[in-house]
C-alpha cells in the first residue's frame, strides 16, 4: 500500500519499495511514501521502528538494499552522494556540532564546503543567528560554552545555512526542557513556512506532532502503518498507533481537568 499524502502536482520527496537490512536484520521492509512540497511531516514510532534509518537513507548516509528515493523526481542514488547531502539540511539531537569549531564556523560548515568566502559565511551565520534568536556575541563561542537550547538553535541554523529545500531533523529538540522545546518548535514552524521548506522531523513528542505537523507518518517495525493529517492519525484504530497516542492523550485530559 502506498502511503500517499494528498499532493498537488508531483511529490517533492518519494520513496518506492525502500528496503534496508542492517546486521543481517530487516530494518525497513518496503517503504512507499510521497511527500508534497512545503509539507511539515512528523515521523513517529516506537524506539527501533526505523525512523533514523529512513532519514539516513534519504540523506544518503546509508544505501538501500532495494527501492528508490526520488527528490523532485530525480533518483538520488544516481547522483553524487555529497552533492545530494549538500542540498539537504540535517540536524540531530543536541545540535551534533563540531566541538572545536566556533558557532559561526559550525553554521558556515556547508557554505565552506560550497566554497563561500569567509565574509559571506560570517554574514550568513549572523543572519541565521538573528532568525533563531541567538545573540550575535555567541558567534565566537565554542559548542561546549552553549546551553542545550542554544546548541539546538545553532544545529538548526547550520542545517539551514545553504538554503536547502529539504530539511531532515532527527529529534532536534529531544533533550530540551519543555518550555525551550516548545519555543523552538514554534520557531521551526515559522521558518519552515517562511522559507518554503519541505521538512521531515523525527520526534517522540506526539503532542507536538499532532499539533504542528501537516502530516504524520507512523513507523512500526520498519513499516509505515499509518499516514495522513494529524486528525486522521488520531482517529486511526491500529493498536500500535493507539498505543503511541495513549500517554499524550491521557496527559492532555489530566491537564485539562486541572485548569478552570
Ligand atoms: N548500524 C547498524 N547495524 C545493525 N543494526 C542497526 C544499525 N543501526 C540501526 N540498527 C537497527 O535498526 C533498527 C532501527 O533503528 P533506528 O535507529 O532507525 O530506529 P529509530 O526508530 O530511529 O529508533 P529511536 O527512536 O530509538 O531513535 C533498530 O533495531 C536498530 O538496532
Amino acid at each position: 500500500m502506498c502511503h500517499n499524502i494528498p499532493v498537488n502536482g508531483a511529490p517533492f520527496l518519494e520513496c518506492r519499495g525502500l528496503r534496508l537490512i542492517l546486521g543481517g536484520q530487516p530494518v525497513l521492509g518496503g517503504i512507499d511514501l510521497a511527500v508534497p512540497a512545503g509539507a511539515l511531516v512528523a515521523l513517529v514510532g516506537a524506539s527501533g521502528a526505523g525512523k533514523t534509518s529512513l532519514l539516513r537513507l534519504i540523506n544518503r548516509l546509508l544505501a538501500p538494499d532495494a527501492g528508490q528515493i526520488l527528490i523532485q523526481g530525480q533518483d538520488i542514488m544516481a547522483q553524487d552522494a555529497v552533492a545530494v547531502r549538500r542540498g539537504i539540511g540535517h540536524a540531530v539531537q543536541g545540535g551534533g556540532l563540531f566541538p572545536h569549531w566556533t558557532v559561526a564556523d559550525n553554521i558556515g560548515a556547508v557554505p565552506w564546503l560550497l566554497g563561500w568566502d569567509r565574509q559571506r559565511r560570517q554574514a550568513r551565520a549572523l543572519e541565521l543567528m538573528a532568525m533563531l534568536e541567538l545573540p550575535a556575541h555567541l558567534a565566537s563561542r565554542f559548542p561546549g560554552e552553549l546551553s542545550g537550547g542554544q546548541a539546538s538553535r545553532v544545529g538548526l541554523a547550520r542545517a539551514l545555512a545553504a538554503s536547502p529545500r529539504l530539511l531532515l531533523l532527527d529529534e532536534p529538540f529531544g533533550a530540551l526542557d519543555p518550555e525551550t522545546r516548545d519555543a523552538l518548535a514554534d520557531r521551526l514552524h515559522a521558518l519552515h513556512r517562511a522559507q518554503g521548506l519541505t521538512t521531515l522531523i523525527v520526534t517522540h513528542d506526539l503532542a507536538d506532532a499532532l499539533l504542528r505537523a501537516d502530516l504524520m507518518l507512523v513507523l512500526d517495525q520498519g513499516r509505515i502503518i499509518a499516514s495522513g493529517p494529524p486528525t486522521a492519525i488520531a482517529a486511526n484504530p491500529h493498536p500500535a498507533v493507539q498505543a503511541l497516542l495513549a500517554a499524550p492523550l491521557a496527559q492532555a485530559r489530566a491537564l485539562a481537568g486541572l485548569t478552570p
